[in-house]
């Protein structure tokens, strides 16, 4: 819709028939933006290489399990000179890769273009409602960076540029982890002296595994660190922060997913995160708690009375840990 807005003609692909039809005909795609009518400018199509037929710009925005797939089924089609975006926040188990990582492999025998990512505090919901809304695209090439913001800036949507493409998406796909842990906190009936400790020690930990792994300790109080983690720990709109308040409220893992009946991606991400902390040597005792909720079966009570009763701490240690890693 902000593309459709800023003047450009805007082709979906979409692997479901019946949400091309429905967008096509009816101008509305009832199940994930209700009540929300499309620009003339948006037509879908269930063709993949038809969708991306002389396109400027290719932009991936599945669920980061489906990445791959998608972007090997792009591969052959993508124009040479399509500047190539994503949008997706999520880290791939077992191979710890980020999204662009994913599409670059997927990718590269096609084309070695850098990948641009989009993130940052900004609900589907809200964007549709014209509502003002500020990202970051990230690119290790400047120039890849500037393309995506001159194509998606407008009066309502304000996109910063920034080169630590490290840094965005981890940080983008990381909140999740911490946003499930604020919904969980929420459903067990604690207030909002917890969720700030959350976010907040969400974000130290974010951090720590963030300039391990070569991100710039500042990207993280950026729109793609804290901003996002704000919006996903504290809106009704997040689906993590949705999940996670009913496992706090007692439903099971499976029960909470198939309610929400949508992309959950702190779920797999925790998964991905807890092996790489071991791997990378990072302590991270909130996301290991979620873990254990999640997976095996652990009561979150009593991984929030473990957090709370860790031996003293210096608070600025971990920050300090932060500041060595450059
Ligand atoms: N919804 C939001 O406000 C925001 C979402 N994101 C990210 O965007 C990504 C997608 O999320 P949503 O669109 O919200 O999820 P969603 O669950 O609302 O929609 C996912 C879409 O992907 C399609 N899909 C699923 N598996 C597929 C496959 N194997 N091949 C092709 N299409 C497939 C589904 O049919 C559906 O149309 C996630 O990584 C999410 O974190 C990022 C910022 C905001
Ligand atoms: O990333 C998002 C907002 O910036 C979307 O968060 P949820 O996936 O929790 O809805």
């Amino acid at each position: 819709m902000v593309l459709a807005d800023n003047g450009h003609d805007v082709r979906l692909w979409s692997h479901n028939p019946n949400q091309v039809a429905e967008i096509n005909e009816k101008r509305q795609n009832e199940k994930y933006l209700p009540g929300v009518t499309l620009p003339e400018a948006i037509t879908a199509s269930a063709d993949i290489e038809e969708a991306v037929r002389d396109a400027a710009a290719v932009i991936l925005v599945v669920p980061a399990k489906a990445t791959r797939e998608v972007a090997a089924k792009l591969a052959g089609h993508i124009p040479a000179e399509a500047v190539i975006a994503h949008a997706t926040k999520g880290i791939e188990p077992k191979t710890s890769k980020r999204v662009s990582q994913m599409i670059e492999e997927e990718l590269e025998h096609v084309t070695h273009r850098p990948v641009v990512v989009l993130s940052g505090p900004s609900h589907a919901e809200e964007v549709a409602k014209r509502q003002p809304t500020t990202l970051s695209a990230s690119s290790v090439e400047m120039e890849e960076a500037k393309k995506v913001q001159e194509l998606f800036m407008n009066e309502n949507f304000r996109v910063y540029t920034i080169t630590d493409m490290v840094g965005v998406e981890l940080g983008g796909s990381l909140k999740n982890i911490i946003a499930l842990g604020a919904g969980i906190s929420d459903g067990l009936g604690y207030g909002d002296n917890a969720k700030a400790a959350l976010i907040t020690r969400g974000l130290a930990e974010i951090a720590r595994l963030g300039t391990k792994l070569g991100a710039n300790p500042l990207t993280f109080i950026g729109l793609s660190g804290m901003g996002d983690l704000i919006v996903t720990c504290t809106s009704v709109h997040s689906r993590n922060w949705r999940t996670g308040n009913m496992l706090g409220k007692g439903m099971t893992l499976d029960e909470a997913l198939a309610q929400m009946g949508m992309a959950v991606e702190g779920v797999r991400t925790t998964e991905a995160v807890a092996e790489l902390a071991d791997k990378a040597g990072v302590d991270m005792p909130i996301t290991k708690g979620i873990n254990q909720v999640l997976f095996h079966g652990a009561k979150a009570k009593d991984i929030v009375d473990q957090l709370m009763t860790r031996l003293p701490k210096h608070e600025m240690d971990d920050l300090q840990d932060v500041l060595n890693a450059r």
